[in-house]
């Protein structure tokens, strides 16, 4: 055995890649070579494909893989029901999982693990997310099921899904921008969790089932419901100082900060402040941003102060504030982050079986 225990992985170099690149000390980050603040203008179904195909579509590849998600946007009675059983105090991201476990048993290629059979379940898992976490939203409020519309963008029909009203075009560019930051994050550990089940030769939606479990967790995209608990509890931006002392007193963390890899600013919490900003504006209210923009110069302030060096935002703090002006409840801000992130589950399943080699790591014993 090599070398000593690196706790948490870190800096540990586990698998070649060619969907995702970060650069941690500058704040880059690309999807198949294009920056990230550039691909949050194109549609979710283009970066999906890009994603997953590792080339820009051409015209009639794109018409024909958003063709396909838009056509497989339905779930059936059988899968609205189980919703309907769902605890209605859990998190979206529970019923998710039990669905996306279900959805299994019904996937025609249940049997087939070859990469285009992969490749039509990867595609039904993300046609359907939106529907799985719209319905379950609208179960737990007591209201009825919208049917999907076939013909809106990925991120319009999950909104028009989630209130059974069209969005304004900048909800609706927002959201797909939402889901085009969330797409993927190199080795992340929801990704790094879905490569490791994809490597024992399991199937797919084990896979993302696995994905969807580890990223529920606070230190990851859990973060994000927290983010939104937290500017719901400090209320009004007087609070804000105030709350982050707390935390550096409590020696707590303050969610939706810090980062295993960015040492600075995370490139995609530049683009959701900036969509924050917007959509603010739009609903002429600032109060979420305001609050927002406090804490994040008081996290500054305070712990350079406190510790010797600042943290920063990462994806999950401006995204936050994001679903705070769309509505979004707290208990479903990590299934929406789920909605985005498959497509990048999918690719790096798809890249795992095409080069495959278990994962197993070494235990040092003591
Ligand atoms: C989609 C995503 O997963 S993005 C991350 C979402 N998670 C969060 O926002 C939760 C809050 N953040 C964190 O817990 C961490 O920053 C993590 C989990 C993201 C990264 O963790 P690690 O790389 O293991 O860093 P670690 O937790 O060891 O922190 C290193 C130092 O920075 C401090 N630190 C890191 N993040 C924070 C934070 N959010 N608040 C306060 N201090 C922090 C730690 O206390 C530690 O300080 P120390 O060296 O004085 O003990
Ligand atoms: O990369 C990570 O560790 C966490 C993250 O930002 C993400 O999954 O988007």
């Amino acid at each position: 055995m090599k070398g000593e225990v690196e706790t948490g992985l870190e800096n540990v170099v586990a698998l070649e890649s060619s969907i995702t690149f970060i650069d941690g000390e500058k704040g880059i980050l690309q999807y198949r070579g294009y920056d990230v603040e550039k691909l949050a203008n194109l549609t979710y179904d283009e970066v999906s494909y890009l994603l997953i195909h590792g080339k820009n579509p051409e015209d009639e590849e794109l018409e024909a893989y958003s063709r396909t998600l838009k056509d497989e946007r339905r779930i059936g009675s059988t899968l609205i029901e189980v919703l309907g059983f769902c605890n209605f105090n859990i998190e979206a991201m529970d019923a998710l999982k039990t669905i996306t476990s279900l959805m299994s048993h019904c996937d025609p290629d249940l049997n087939t693990n070859n990469p285009q059979a992969n490749t039509r379940k990867g595609m039904r898992m993300i046609a359907k997310f939106p529907t799985i976490v719209t319905s379950f939203s609208r179960l737990k409020r007591g209201m009825n099921v919208i049917e999907p519309d076939y013909e809106m963008s990925h991120g319009a029909n999950f909104l028009y899904m989630l209130r059974g009203s069209r969005p304004t075009n900048l909800e609706a560019r927002i959201i797909e921008s939402d889901f085009i930051l969330s797409a993927d994050h190199e080795l992340n550990p929801s990704t790094f969790a879905a490569r490791t089940v994809t490597s024992t030769l399991s199937d797919l939606h084990s896979a993302v089932i696995g994905g969807l479990c580890t990223l529920k967790g606070p230190l990851h995209g859990g973060a994000r419901m927290a983010v939104m608990n937290m500017l719901d509890e400090i209320d009004s931006p007087k609070g804000a100082q105030n709350f982050v002392l707390h935390k550096i007193e409590k020696h707590e963390k303050l969610m939706g900060f810090g980062h295993r890899v960015y040492k600075t600013y995370d490139p995609r919490a530049r683009v959701y402040k900036q969509l924050a900003r917007e959509i603010a504006m739009e609903k002429n209210d600032m109060k979420w941003f305001e609050i927002a923009e406090k804490i994040e110069g008081a996290a500054y302030e305070e712990y350079v102060q406190n510790r010797g060096k600042p943290i920063y935002p990462n994806v999950d703090f401006y995204s936050g504030v994001v679903y705070k002006y769309l509505d979004i409840p707290p208990k479903l801000a990590t299934a929406v982050f789920a909605t985005g992130r498959i497509s990048g589950w999918i690719a790096h399943c798809l890249e795992q079986y095409s080069d495959n080699r278990l994962i197993r790591p070494r235990a040092k014993f003591v």
